[in-house]
């Protein structure tokens, strides 16, 4: 599914209306029907009563759960005494979010849910098609009060629809708006939000204050990157989007590059085999040789736990390269990996001496991935540089590799043949692109997309949602994973994880987008495996592969 920038929903909106001819009042009537329709289904879920469901729904929902297979037997969406528990407040701002607002307005009626229409500024200062859902809602007599004439009484109501802001909006809510939003989150009352929660950027996921904290959030026609991206992500409830007229055929024409990462999207539009199907004739040498350049005195589990992800993602073969000082100790913690001395100081420290055996290694397999686990050591910046230039085959890069990277410009460094992932958590991508960490989370996307394109590489940002972006522009956000993946290690078992399927011979895009989508789905079945999902750790993420 795609990705859309506020400029590029616009955009799709203009060649809809100007070029395809379809009126803006009618995709405004789709869009306040289908809202209505969600509320109505919220309505129905807690009352109990029957709902139905009018014009075909498509799809989606952005936090992965399935809302399909609804009873759409019925032409009355509630039954009266169910209905009557319902009064809706509408708040309606000045633009067409609030357009959209007062037609579902008028549905919610039809289905015998009140409603009390609350404008946020005088209606008469409302225009275009905004304007002729006001007059159509007042010719209906639907009850009506603006914000600061008229007594409200947030109490009264059983929920709140939020047509406040949609994305025609710029910064945080000014006036009226800000107390309208302000004034809906104390209420307490479920809200379900137009578009996007009102004081949201729609681009970033960044939360204005206030910002609407909305337990649905109905979008409009195209998923908005900003309700993928926290925290913005966070205010959202649950994402339902819903088709209103716009033919997806035109994301080509406005060149939509960015996707929510979904099997779909992995299988059709990256041509990965989700299933992974394997020749009955295979053998070990079929699924690629992964070697494995990490782990040191304090932290050899690193390496360890990136070269077995590897092996249960399915590389044929396996081999961790360490400093030979530790190489006994790690004897038998994973019989299936093969172990390779590449030397080191007198305490299992990696040094600038252990860069020609790497590469004589790396020679004879198909990925090297370095980084986790490796420390730092007097001319790591010169040995990171032989294996970027020396290295065939694709490279991943992890840990303390990235703030060996973040500390030179590599952009000088001879172009290599293979691609190159980069793996970075927020904090290695904050010393990459020299910016805070703040800054990176503001908008993941964006960052990650320039990052590429501008270095050439894949860009793998982790974090809640991890983005991956290409140098041609493309990227994805994932949505699979659980908060208890939060733990030591989890970042080295993805390493590994992408490693095993650069060795099975996905390319390098698909390696990483894959490698994401995977990851997170074992942590959410290892994190449902525990008592609780707190005592997850990195080792149960690859049991679970
Ligand atoms: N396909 C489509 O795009 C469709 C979208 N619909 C809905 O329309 C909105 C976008 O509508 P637009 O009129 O462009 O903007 P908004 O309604 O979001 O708001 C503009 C309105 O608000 C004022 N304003 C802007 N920023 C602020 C602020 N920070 N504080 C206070 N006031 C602000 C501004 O002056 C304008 O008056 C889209 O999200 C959909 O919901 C269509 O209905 C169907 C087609
Ligand atoms: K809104």
């Amino acid at each position: 599914m795609y990705l859309v920038t506020a400029e590029q929903m616009r955009e799709l909106d203009r060649i809809t209306i100007d070029r395809l001819g379809i009126p803006a009042v009618a995709l405004m009537e789709n869009a306040g029907r289908a809202i209505a329709e969600e509320i109505i289904e919220l309505c129905r879920k807690r009352n109990g009563g029957h709902a139905s469901r009018g014009i075909g729904r498509t799809v989606d929902n952005g936090t992965g759960q399935d809302l399909t297979g609804f009873d759409v037997s019925g032409d009355r969406a509630l039954t009266l005494d169910t209905a009557a528990a319902e009064h809706w407040f509408i708040l309606v701002g000045k633009g067409n979010n609030g357009g959209d607002g007062l037609v579902a307005a008028r549905y919610l009626r039809e289905a015998g849910i009140a409603v009390t229409l609350v404008y946020a500024v005088p209606p008469e200062s409302l225009t275009g098609e905004a304007a002729l859902q006001r007059d159509a809602a007042a010719a209906l007599g639907l009850s009506a009060a603006v914000y600061g004439q008229d007594p409200l009484d947030f109490a009264a109501c059983s929920g709140i629809l939020d047509a406040l802001l949609g994305t025609g909006a710029a910064g945080a809510p000014r006036g009226v708006y800000a107390e309208l939003i302000a004034a809906a989150n104390a209420s307490g009352k479920p809200i379900v939000s137009a578009d996007i929660p009102s004081g949201l950027n729609a681009d970033t996921g960044e939360m204005h204050a206030p910002c609407v904290h909305a337990s649905v959030t109905v979008c409009l026609a195209f998923l908005k990157r900003g309700l993928l991206q926290y925290p913005g992500a966070g205010a959202a409830g649950t994402v339902v989007v819903r088709a209103i007229g716009i033919p997806v055929s035109l994301a080509r024409e406005v060149g939509l590059q960015s996707y929510w990462l979904t099997p779909e999207v992995l299988q059709a539009g990256l041509g990965v085999d989700v299933l992974r199907h394997r020749s009955p004739e295979g053998h070990k040498g079929t699924y690629g040789h992964v070697l494995v350049a990490g782990g040191t005195l304090r932290m050899s589990g690193a390496g360890l736990l990136a070269a077995r992800a590897a092996l249960r993602a399915g590389s044929g073969l396996v081999t961790w390269a360490l400093p030979q000082k530790l190489l006994p100790a790690v004897i038998g913690a994973a019989p299936e990996l093969m172990l390779a001395d590449v030397g080191g100081d007198e305490q299992g420290n990696w040094n600038a001496g252990t860069a020609a055996e790497l590469l004589r290694l790396s020679a004879e397999r198909d990925v090297t991935a370095v980084g986790p686990g490796l420390g730092r050591f007097q001319g790591d910046t010169d040995w990171l540089r032989t294996l970027w230039e020396g290295t065939e085959g694709p490279l991943v890069i992890d840990a303390d590799a990235l703030n060996i990277l973040a500390e030179t410009d590599y952009s000088h460094w001879a172009s290599r043949p293979g691609s190159v992932v980069l793996t970075p958590h927020p904090g290695e991508m904050a010393r990459l692109a020299g910016i805070s960490t703040a800054e990176v989370q503001r908008d993941r996307i964006g960052l990650a997309e320039r990052y590429a394109r501008e270095h050439g590489v894949i860009l793998v940002l982790k974090g809640a949602h991890t983005v991956i972006a290409a140098p041609d522009g493309v990227s994805y956000v994932n949505t699979t994973g659980h908060p208890g993946m939060g733990t030591g290690g989890a970042g080295d078992v993805l390493t590994g994880i992408i490693a095993g399927l650069l060795a099975q011979g996905l390319n390098a895009l698909q390696a990483a987008a894959f490698g994401v989508y995977l990851h997170g789905l074992a942590g959410e079945r290892a994190a449902g495996l525990r008592n609780h999902p707190a005592s997850l750790i990195a080792g149960d993420i690859i049991e679970s592969l």
